[in-house]
């Protein structure tokens, strides 16, 4: 039979609504009362890491679960679950892919709908994302998300919709499977990343986003000591406005990291335009561009190369997907 490790962190999915209909965290998990259909066939195994909103996570929650779940690496543990609060759900699942090895599936899920409020999604999603951690086509796949009946991969799935229960999409390319009432169906293969396991994360990881007529100033503000690194979400395909480029010349004289992703919703960053400020002058300048990502998802990844303490070329490569 089975083992599937079960890791709460919090999130609505852990929540219920009170009487004056705020939403908050519960003393008791109301995962808790999930009947458990799978007994006899897989064993559950359930840990209360932590009860916070996803607002409230960030970089260090997200080393103590890559930790937790290394270490199961030598539980004999089949399959991982990660229940998470859906507002940074896509940093962290990202963390673990860019993090923890492939050998065993890692399943994050939430919900949108707390516990008491009707059509409630955390039980069905709870319940597809144990189908998910358990079938043995979930291998090898990089870390999961698993919402709404559909399985995502962390590195391109992003949140949609304040409130939909299907807010998770993954932009230009899809999901990659589906979970039906007796199947977990696959139908896309994906490209594997390295991954670096770390032991502390670097703070100061800056995200901004470009606009028409951006003002210099606020990358003069990180032009100091403490900044480690940049990831700008930049216009269209990958451009910036040129009254921006002696402040990215200034940092990138100061070897701090800049890396480009796009604004856009759909598509990927590319060198394309050779007018001032656009992707091939930036390229040029020694700017990285991180393909097919977005500006959070990005983010994480420059922290962890930062923090697995990557060579400048090695951190290049790794950020803009090269194969060596
Ligand atoms: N649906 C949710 O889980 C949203 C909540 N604010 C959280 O991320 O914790």
């Amino acid at each position: 039979m089975k083992t599937i490790l079960i890791l709460h962190t919090g999130g609505t999915i852990a929540m219920s609504q009170n009487e004056d209909g705020g939403v908050a965290p519960n003393s008791a998990n109301p995962l808790d009362t999930f009947k458990n259909p799978f007994i006899g066939k897989l064993n559950l195994i359930t840990e209360d890491v932590f009860n916070l909103p996803s607002p409230h996570i960030g970089p260090a929650e997200m080393l103590i679960l890559e930790k937790r779940i290394l270490q199961a690496a030598s539980e004999n543990i089949d399959g991982v679950v990660v229940t998470h609060g859906t507002d940074t759900l896509e940093e962290t699942a990202y963390f673990l892919d860019l993090t923890v090895p492939n050998d065993f599936p890692v399943v994050v899920t939430g919900a949108m709908r707390s516990a008491n409020e009707i059509g409630s999604d955390g039980l069905h999603n709870f319940q597809t994302a144990i189908q998910t951690a358990a079938s043995d086509e979930a291998k090898n796949k990089g870390v999961l998300v698993v919402m709404n009946d559909e399985i995502h991969t962390a590195r391109y799935v992003t949140k949609t919709h304040t409130t939909n229960v299907a807010t998770f999409r993954t932009p230009t390319f899809g999901p990659i499977g589906l979970v039906t009432k007796n199947r977990v169906l696959f139908y896309e293969q994906l490209l594997l990343n390295d991954y670096h396991p770390i032991e502390h994360v670097v703070n100061h990881v800056y995200l901004i986003k470009a606009y028409a007529g951006m003002d210099p100033e606020i990358l003069e503000f990180m032009d100091n000591e403490e900044t480690n690194g940049i990831v700008i979400e930049a216009l269209g395909a990958g451009n910036l406005p040129p009254r921006v480029l002696p402040a990215i010349k200034k940092l990138l004289a100061r070897k701090i990291p800049i890396v480009l992703v796009s604004r856009c919703f759909n598509g990927i960053a590319q060198e394309v335009y050779s007018y001032n400020g656009g992707g091939i002058q930036l390229s040029n300048l020694g700017i990285t561009f991180c393909h097919g990502l977005n500006g959070q998802k990005a983010r994480i990844k420059l922290l962890v190369g930062l923090s697995a303490n990557l060579s400048t070329t090695e951190l290049t490569d790794f950020l803009s997907d090269a194969v060596s």
